[in-house]
């Protein structure tokens, strides 16, 4: 039991949000004593609208405080739109999140896909990639990048970031970015961080609400099937998290938890 993802399930996202918010300053508190910043990588989806739900409320001690001045947020998966667009992950997380910090609040370091290479999905992977590098170190040095959180949903067909089931991407081994052309969910042109990044970060943790997962939720954990879901479990252990509400897990035999650190 020990080496398996830890599975927490709330009655409602209001008290999901406040365990996701203790353990998201855990990693903080880890990340900060561990090189001064927390890097933080973030999905689309729900997750950002629920993460300022986590974030948003006034901290209720002085441990319980978010220090969005040494964050460094990067995305997880994005589509290739400008940054304003309807589909941006960065846009969606600017709107429910980043425009609402409150006034006076340092601001976090965001690090955006480069615009200027929207046509070249590969390029605009490999110039995202040297983002990463060039916060994480060079890739002679580090072979992976440790991020110090991932906050991931959980498609309904077991995908996260952009990692899609039965996808050749999957199989990738060397790039730390990595482009896609053929999303099966819109739009199809996206970059993501591959499956070895995704493994290697010190925590991840997934945010899945509602009835409309609890067909995946059963087959992530009680069969697996290779879904890019279960590969994160199986590839991270306990360093993963599930945050879901009870809807999203009925019928799922799995072990739940009492939400602990
Ligand atoms: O760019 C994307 O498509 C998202 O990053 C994606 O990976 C998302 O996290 C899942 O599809 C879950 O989405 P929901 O939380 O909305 O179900």
């Amino acid at each position: 039991m020990g080496q398996q993802a830890n599975l927490y399930s709330f009655p409602a996202v209001d008290a999901l949000a406040t365990a996701l918010r203790t353990y998201v300053i855990h990693c903080q508190t880890a990340g900060i004593a561990r090189h001064g910043v927390f890097k933080v990588a973030v999905s689309g989806g729900s997750l950002p609208k629920t993460l300022a739900q986590a974030l948003l409320s006034p901290p209720a001690s002085d441990a319980d405080v978010v220090h969005w001045g040494k964050w460094e947020i990067f995305f997880a998966d994005e589509r290739a739109v400008p940054l304003d667009h309807a589909d941006s992950n960065y846009a969606l997380l600017k709107a429910e999140l980043l425009d609402k910090l409150p006034g006076g609040t340092a601001q976090p370091a965001v690090h955006p896909i480069d615009v200027e290479a929207l046509d070249e999905t590969q390029e605009l992977a490999d110039r995202y990639e040297r983002t990463l590098v060039q916060s994480f170190a060079s890739r002679d040095s580090v072979r992976l990048p440790i991020f110090d959180l991932l906050l991931l949903g959980c498609g309904p067909d077991g995908h996260t970031c952009s990692l899609f089931p039965g996808h050749e991407l999957l199989r990738e081994t060397d790039a730390w970015v990595a482009p896609i052309e053929d999303s099966p969910k819109p739009p199809p042109r996206r970059v993501t961080l591959t499956l070895p990044v995704v493994t290697h970060a010190v925590k991840v943790a997934f945010v899945a609400t509602g009835g409309g997962k609890k067909e995946v939720m059963k087959e992530i954990f009680e069969e697996g099937n290779g879904l890019p879901c279960a590969l994160v479990n199986e590839g991270c252990g306990d360093r993963c998290s599930w945050f879901v509400d009870n809807a999203a897990v009925e019928g799922v035999t799995y072990p739940r938890r009492p939400f602990s650190l």
